[in-house]
Parts: structure tokens; C-alpha cells; sequence
């Protein structure tokens, strides 16, 4: 059995709302365990979104903790935090969040560089990326250029650009058409099996995430079943 990668514990999270108190996470236990790969499902405003910001340390929990390798995140100084997100996580997003400028080669790279990888070991670290998600043709290609799906796949190099251990993807496959996001999704799959890396994906497509082996679902902010 896989170890345990990350936890959160009693993980609750509420917005002030006007005079009211909008409690959009309530109590949530989760565990994930090195490699692994789980989706979360759950209703629009359900709290899907939320939750992941609390897991990648970008929202704070009202109460609760989330546990990294055992080490309370919310502890941690913004430094440390972005340190964290640079080496040990990697963020897909529904829009690809890459840097318009920049060639898919120096997007992927750069996370690298942040992290003080040289310019060539960064480079040809993109590059092998690049290849495995099939874009070997389209490395000199700036965002504008590729595909919606194409666009992902530069995405998803880019969160596996440092060898993270947890890898959070919310609605990645969300703006591309039912065969792209099929196809996304299995190449997730196999990034899976052939890293080291975990997995936990938002989706609101049921029939996706019927495809990986857990499932949980949010349910006005409250996980709908008991923990596996
Ligand atoms: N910063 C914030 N301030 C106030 N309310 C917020 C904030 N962030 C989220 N909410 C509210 O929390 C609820 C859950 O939002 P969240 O984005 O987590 O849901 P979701 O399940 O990801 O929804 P969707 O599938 O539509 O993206 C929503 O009612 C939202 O309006």
C-alpha cells in the first residue's frame, strides 16, 4: 500500500457573505495516497473548486488542517508555500493558464528554471515532456497557435515539469469538445501509471471520472460518502 501523501482533516471553509456566512466546505477528511490517482465530483457551487485551492495552499481553511507529508500547510510562510507549489505540486486549470509570450517549450521549462534547473537541463527536460504528450511537432509554438487540446497537453508537461508529487487538475478537461477530453483524460491515465505522481482531478463529466479508480462526490460542501 501506497503511503500517505496528503490529508485534510475536518477541513471546513466559510465565506462572509454580506451579514451571513456562506459554508462552502464543511468537515471534509480526505486522504490521498502517493501515486494514486481520484476524481471529485459534485454539483456546480458544491465546493469542488474550493476544496482544491485548500489542498494547493492558494485558499486557507476557516478550520481543519490540510496535511502534506504529514506537515500542516497553513503553517507555512508564503515562501515556503510557493517553494512547495513550485517543486512538490503541479496545477492544470480549465484554461490553460500559459504564458502567451512563450514558445510550449519555455512555458514547460519554466517552472524549472524557477526552481533553479539550468537553461539546457530545463530545455531538455520540456522537450522529452513535450514528445510523451505528443507534441513533438508544436515544440516552438506559442499558446495562440495549438489547439484547445493541443494547449492541455503543454499544460499538463508544464505540471509534471518538476516532478511533483501531487499533481491538482480542476475541470481540465472542461472547454474541450467530449473525443479531446476523452483522449486528455487517458493520457492522464498513463502519465499516472508512468510517474510517481498522484492525482486528484475535479470534473463534472460523471462518465470521466467513472474512469479512475476512486471517486468522491461533494454534496453542498460535504463529501456524500465515507472514505476508502
Ligand atoms: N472567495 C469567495 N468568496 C465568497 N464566496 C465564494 C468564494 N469562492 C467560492 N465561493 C462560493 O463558494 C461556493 C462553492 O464554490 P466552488 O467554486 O468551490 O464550487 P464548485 O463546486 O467548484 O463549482 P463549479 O463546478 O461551478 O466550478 C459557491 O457558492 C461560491 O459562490
Amino acid at each position: 500500500m501506497h503511503s500517505m501523501l496528503m490529508e485534510c482533516r475536518q477541513l471546513s471553509r466559510s465565506y462572509q457573505d454580506g451579514d451571513r456566512e456562506l459554508q462552502v466546505l464543511k468537515d471534509v477528511n480526505l486522504t490521498v495516497h502517493a501515486g494514486e490517482m481520484l476524481a471529485i465530483v459534485g454539483s456546480s457551487g458544491s465546493g469542488k473548486s474550493t476544496l482544491l485551492h485548500c489542498m494547493g495552499g492558494l485558499d486557507k481553511p476557516t478550520s481543519g488542517d490540510v496535511l502534506f507529508a504529514g506537515y500542516a500547510i497553513q503553517d507555512w510562510s508564503a515562501n515556503q508555500l510557493a517553494d512547495w507549489r513550485n517543486k512538490e505540486l503541479g496545477f492544470i486549470y480549465q484554461f490553460h493558464h500559459l504564458l502567451p509570450e512563450f514558445t510550449a517549450l519555455e512555458n514547460v521549462a519554466m517552472p524549472q528554471l524557477i526552481a533553479g534547473v539550468t537553461t539546457s537541463a530545463a530545455k531538455a527536460r520540456a522537450e522529452r515532456l513535450l514528445r510523451r504528450v505528443g507534441l513533438a511537432e508544436r515544440l516552438q509554438h506559442r499558446p495562440a497557435e495549438l489547439s484547445g487540446g493541443e494547449r492541455q497537453r503543454v499544460a499538463i508537461a508544464r505540471a509534471l515539469a518538476n516532478s511533483p508529487r501531487l499533481v491538482l487538475a480542476d475541470e481540465p478537461t472542461g472547454n474541450l469538445d467530449d473525443s479531446t477530453a476523452e483522449q486528455v483524460f487517458e493520457l492522464l491515465l498513463e502519465l499516472n501509471e508512468e510517474f510517481d505522481t498522484a492525482f486528484v482531478i475535479v470534473t463534472h463529466d460523471n462518465a470521466l471520472a467513472a474512469k479512475l479508480p476512486r471517486t468522491l462526490t461533494l454534496h453542498h460542501g460535504q463529501l456524500a460518502q465515507a472514505e476508502s
